[in-house]
């Protein structure tokens, strides 16, 4: 089964199997977690559901030394008060309880949510890209993160409330059962259509959210579209607000239409159960009746069987609602579960660490990469050679693969069939954090990050991040410095316009910190995948003509549109879909008059 497939139960074994296998694993991550939290509140919540029984028993003595006191008059008095002062400690400490049972809730709550955060998001950034690319991934993260902070401790909660309802009907049947066995037998006739009814209304509405979640990510879509900034003019010019509204509402009302379908089903089928319990409840009543009319029961254990029953209903109806709520909890917990063990399919997974820089030729052989879902490869059959230290240039026309290419020769991407290897080691044999430490790439959507400018330089390196030497050479390589100076703090000026105060920059300035990051990282194999696309001539023309001394020493690939790049490197890659075309330098792909001469004439028109 794909991992990402939610799991339901079908048959009443398997809801149970997955409830209580999951049950335990919850409960066994919280008593690992919080272990000292966990046992005072379960010793609390014990102590809470024994309470109600020892309330019946008090309300019952207190009826007695009533009607003592009232047959014996004074005498009496002194043991009714104190029954009477024992009930009354017995609801202040009960208060006092709760109270503190709802503090140590918060407490385990919030570890909780940082337990499960930390290790969802450590997980989401430790899968594969092409895991991140799939729609189904998308629909499980949105499961998993909603209610995240409240499910593991509700969970328990809930299986603590079964416990703590099942001690207490336990102690009204023995009660029950001391009047008659009748009445005992007849109070366990409740419990199966109100647990009936509850588990199926569970089951339904996680099935529903499962149906639901991709129209739901749907609808967010839109309203992002509407309310971020990212789309704000492209919505206004094209005056889109209307039909994205639209395609909103479309989306919310579908899921409101099923869900209020789902709302008219169940209440019938609740109208149906809930009226069957009363049923019961009244055939009980009348038994009751019938025991005192034969002086089988006294006034105070009439009283006392009244409250038992109208307790036991109430107990009963949250003990049902706890059993669904494990259920639907289960299945919930059940998602974040195989969430955090979706694999970790980094495509570089061995041992062996990368050789040194001058050795690292790389040498892609036959590649062929094919996305997931595809019918056809969009890289097929490659294959070349690059000393250590050469530059190269990928060129072709849109969609031709050169990004893929590029993802594939940093690891990113899993071949589907060839290889690549540095220094004579196929890619996937590398121990995956020595070789991402040796490589560096800044893509054609580079990351802004709402950060200072110090970070958004040093995080490719963040152990010389405080290193003010190494930065402003870094700044200096891609024009960075040529503004850093004018921002309010400089290098620890906010950047962006996200937080408060923050300072936003044009996207060449954002392209220009991104190819400092780049350099900051001193890596032996750069990507610069479309570096200078919003940059200005002059800038562009820098860095070009810097470009070899920039990068003196390191295998670096440009993915450009802008041939120009291409009279200084030392390999050109043509790529025409998918396929290599053609490779060399640029003095022999114009002597061979091909593809690339094709492309570098007609630019080079638009220059004369
Ligand atoms: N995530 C993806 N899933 C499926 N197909 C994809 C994906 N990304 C790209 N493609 C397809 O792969 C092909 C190559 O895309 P790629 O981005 O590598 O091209 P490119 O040469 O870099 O294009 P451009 O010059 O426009 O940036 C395209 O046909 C594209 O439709």
């Amino acid at each position: 089964m794909n991992q990402m497939t939610p799991l339901i139960g079908t048959t009443a074994i398997s809801k149970l199997m997955l409830t209580i296998r999951t049950s335990l694993r919850m409960c066994g991550t919280l008593f690992r977690v919080v272990p000292v939290s966990m046992l005072i509140f379960t010793i609390c919540e014990i102590i809470i559901a024994l309470l109600p029984v020892v309330q019946i028993v008090m309300t019952a003595a207190l009826i007695e030394a009533v009607a003592s006191l009232i047959h014996e008059g004074h005498s009496a008095l002194a043991s009714a008060q104190r029954i009477l002062l024992l009930q009354v400690s017995l609801w202040i400490g009960q208060l006092a309880l709760d109270t503190y049972v709802r503090y140590l809730a918060s407490k385990i709550k919030i570890n909780m949510m940082v337990y499960f955060g930390n290790r969802t998001a450590a997980k989401s950034a430790k899968l594969s890209l092409l895991q991140l690319e799939n729609h189904a991934y998308y629909d499980l993260q949105q499961r998993v993160a909603s209610g995240l902070e409240h499910r593991s401790l509700l969970f328990f909660q809930s299986i603590v409330q079964i416990g703590q309802a099942i001690i207490t009907l336990i102690g009204f049947i023995i009660i029950l059962a001391k009047f008659h066995i009748l009445l005992a037998l007849g109070m366990l006739l409740f419990i199966i259509p109100s647990l009936y009814m509850d588990i199926k209304d569970s089951g339904f509405r996680f099935r529903l959210d499962v149906e639901q979640t991709p129209a739901k990510r749907k609808a967010d879509y839109y309203f992002n579209l509407l309310a971020s900034r990212e789309w704000a003019k492209e919505v206004r010019i094209f005056g889109l607000s209307d039909y994205f509204a639209k395609q909103w509402v479309a989306n919310y009302r579908s899921n409101a239409g099923a869900q209020l379908k789902l709302e008219r089903k169940m209440s019938s089928f609740k109208f149906g159960m809930g009226s069957l319990v009363l049923v019961i409840l009244g055939g009980i009543s009348a038994f009751l009746l019938q025991l005192t009319m034969a002086g089988a029961i006294t006034l105070a254990q009439f009283v006392a069987i009244v409250q038992t029953l109208i307790s036991v209903q109430g107990n009963l109806r949250s003990m049902s609602a706890s059993v669904a709520g494990v259920y639907e909890l289960a299945l919930y917990a059940n998602d974040l579960f195989r969430y955090l063990e979706l694999e970790e399919e980094a495509e570089t997974r061995g041992e062996l660490s990368p050789p040194a820089p001058e050795k690292s030729d790389i040498v892609a052989e036959r590649i062929t990469f094919q996305y997931p879902h595809m019918e056809k490869p969009v890289l097929s059959d490659i294959s070349f050679r690059l000393a250590p230290g050469q530059k190269i240039a990928i060129v072709g026309e849109n969609g031709a693969g050169k990004s893929t290419l590029a993802k594939c020769l940093l690891g990113l991407y899993p071949l589907t069939s060839g290889t690549i290897t540095y220094g004579g080691i196929p890619i996937q044999e590398l121990q995956p954090e020595a070789f991402r430490g040796r490589i560096a790439a800044i893509f054609q959507d580079f990351v802004q990050y709402q950060l200072t400018l110090r970070e958004n330089i040093g995080l490719s390196n963040l152990a010389y991040m405080h290193d003010e030497s190494r930065l402003q050479a870094a700044a200096a390589k891609a024009g960075v410095d040529e503004f850093a100076g004018a921002l309010p703090q400089g290098f620890d000026t906010e950047l962006g316009y996200k937080f408060f105060g923050g300072h936003e920059l044009s996207f060449g300035q954002w392209q220009k910190i991104a190819i400092s990051r780049a350099f900051f990282k001193n890596s032996e194999v750069m990507v610069l995948d479309e570096p200078t696309a919003a940059l200005d001539p002059l800038a562009e023309a820098a860095l070009f003509e810097g470009i070899a001394k920039l990068t003196q020493g390191k295998t670096t690939f440009f993915i450009s549109h802008r041939l120009g790049i291409c009279r200084t490197v030392d390999l050109i890659l043509v790529l025409h879909h998918g396929h290599l075309i053609e490779q060399g330098t640029h003095d022999e792909l114009i002597a061979l008059n091909g593809e690339y001469a094709k492309m570098f004439s007609k630019q080079a028109e638009w220059y004369q």
